[in-house]
């Protein structure tokens, strides 16, 4: 599905990405994990082709992509959930998925597809709510079904629970809620936001909509969830890779814990 061999990638005299081999199959969900700065971001963004890279071979489906435009990549499967989502604030949400038909026509989708509102109910009824209105999470479902207008074979996602509150967190809210109250002090109850959704919505694209995925995630407990496999950045190298069971102590301490 997708072969990356000996990627290379500079950042002006900076070398960030070093002789990179990675291997994704059809059916797949890999995790890509790593510290802050080892340059997961950059490997996304030179897949989508949003970056230039030096050298090495990017293979999706056959076809040789290193050179080829992001464009060329959307329309041929590959769907992109970028950091910080990018949806657009002014536009509803029916208009931003929308944005993703100019690719989709290209392979001869014209509408938006049903599946994205099985997935993601809320969509539809927000439909004509504005982008910006919507809370963090809702936001990430928005460019999650964005991304999916185009019926991709691979979804690449870039931490997808970035900014958005886990159950634990909001679990001890409530608690802090609770004993403030008890105390006279009544506190406004934050916005109930759940990476949860995210989580669903990732397996069933996985599972029913056949959908291979690549994605970034710092949340170990969340890619654990999501994930069948992970790789390992360090320093703009791949230093570990395996089955999400095999992700052991030795590897978390070493190359993920700060
Ligand atoms: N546009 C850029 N120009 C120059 N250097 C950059 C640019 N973008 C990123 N870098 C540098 O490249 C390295 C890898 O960054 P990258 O964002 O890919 O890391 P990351 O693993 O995704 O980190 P994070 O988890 O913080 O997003 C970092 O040292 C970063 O400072």
């Amino acid at each position: 599905m997708l072969k990356l061999s000996a990627l290379q990638q500079y950042y002006g005299a900076s070398h960030t990405l070093w002789d990179l081999d990675l291997q994704l199959n059809t059916g797949d969900c890999l995790c890509l994990m790593g510290r802050n700065g080892v340059g997961k971001t950059t490997l996304l963004k030179a897949i989508m082709g949003l970056i230039p890279v030096q050298d090495g071979a990017i293979i999706y489906d056959g076809v040789d992509l290193s050179r080829a435009k992001p464009e060329t990549r959307a329309e041929l499967g590959i769907g992109y959930v970028p950091q910080g989502r990018e949806i657009f604030p002014l536009l509803s949400v029916e208009e931003n998925l929308k944005t993703g038909l100019r690719a989709a026509g290209k392979r001869g989708i014209k509408t938006i597809p049903d599946s994205i509102f099985e997935i993601f109910p809320v969509l539809k009824q927000m439909l004509k709510r504005r982008g910006g209105d919507l809370s963090g999470g809702q936001q990430q479902q928005l460019a999650i079904g964005r991304a999916l207008v185009l019926n991709p074979g691979l979804l690449i996602l870039d931490e997808p629970t970035e900014g958005i509150q886990p159950n634990i967190v909001s679990e001890i809210g409530d608690v802090i809620i609770r004993l403030n109250k008890a105390r006279g002090i009544d506190l406004p109850r934050p916005a109930p936001e759940d990476i949860g959704e995210i989580h669903q919505a990732i397996v069933r694209i996985q599972r029913e909509l056949g959908v291979t995925v690549l994605l970034v995630e710092q949340k170990l407990a969340f890619a654990r969830k999501v994930a069948d496999r992970f790789c390992i950045m360090d320093r703009g190298r791949l230093v570990a890779d395996g089955l999400m069971t095999e992700l052991d102590e030795t590897m978390i301490k070493r190359y993920l814990t700060v």
